[in-house]
């Protein structure tokens, strides 16, 4: 049987590979893309994942039952003490602090994603939550996996191949599983056919915030 992901995701097929197929992400498969473009996306996304954190806290306030908030924990262990030490290592070695990083001006693109997903679970309930969510969690999960054994060439392939590995590793497939699991058991409890259509319209506009993102990374370098 398919998942609940696997359903929004065939029916947003479009604008999901428009975010998962992105020039970016070609580009950082490669090593073609310019790694100006790389490294104000990832400053950008290290302000991303702490706005990130704070959804996975809403999800802990939003639930109703213990294994909810365990799992909502999870995932924001999961960002506070794995996915950033990424961004922390990386930024390091450009001469950038994690305290430099924290103060830097949210993009509008990092405010306009962030605030959507927090302010579409503070109105909702847990599932709206985490559909609002798995475009974030579950696409990094996807381009990791399709670019497994990709090779990028050129000056910043070790940082290419550095980013590449965290989102294909077991970690972060194993974060992203358990997540499409418990959307699914939320989905068992709350999802009503009246009600697809407004999760797919939040699942459909948190990719095209995703692809947004990749853009400003890409803009910054022309
Ligand atoms: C913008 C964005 N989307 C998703 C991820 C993967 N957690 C991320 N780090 N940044």
């Amino acid at each position: 049987m398919s998942s609940f992901f696997e359903r929004l995701r065939a029916d947003s097929l479009a604008v999901w590979q428009d975010y998962t197929r992105h020039a970016f992400v070609q580009g950082l498969a490669d090593g073609s893309l310019p790694e100006e473009a790389f490294r104000t996306y990832l400053a950008q996304d290290y302000l991303f994942l702490i706005q990130f954190s704070r959804a996975h806290a809403l999800a802990i306030y939003k639930a109703d039952n213990l294994a909810d908030m365990q799992e909502a924990l999870a995932g924001l262990k999961a960002i506070l003490d794995t996915e950033m030490d990424l961004h922390v290592g990386l930024c390091a070695g450009w001469g950038l602090s994690k305290d430099e990083l924290q103060k830097l001006p949210e993009a509008s693109q990092t405010i306009a994603y962030t605030r959507f997903v927090l302010e579409t679970g503070m109105r909702g309930d847990l599932l709206d939550l985490q559909v609002a969510l798995a475009p974030c969690v579950l696409g990094y999960a996807e381009i990791g996996r399709d670019n497994l054994t990709a090779q990028p060439q050129g000056p910043a392939a070790k940082s290419y191949r550095n980013w590449l590995d965290e989102y294909s590793g077991s970690g972060y497939q194993g974060v992203a599983q358990a997540f499409s699991d418990w959307m699914d058991r939320t989905a068992d409890r709350y999802l009503t056919e009246a009600r697809y259509p407004a999760l797919l319209q939040t699942f459909t506009q948190a990719s095209r915030l995703e692809a947004d993102f990749w853009r400003m990374g890409l803009d910054a370098a022309r």
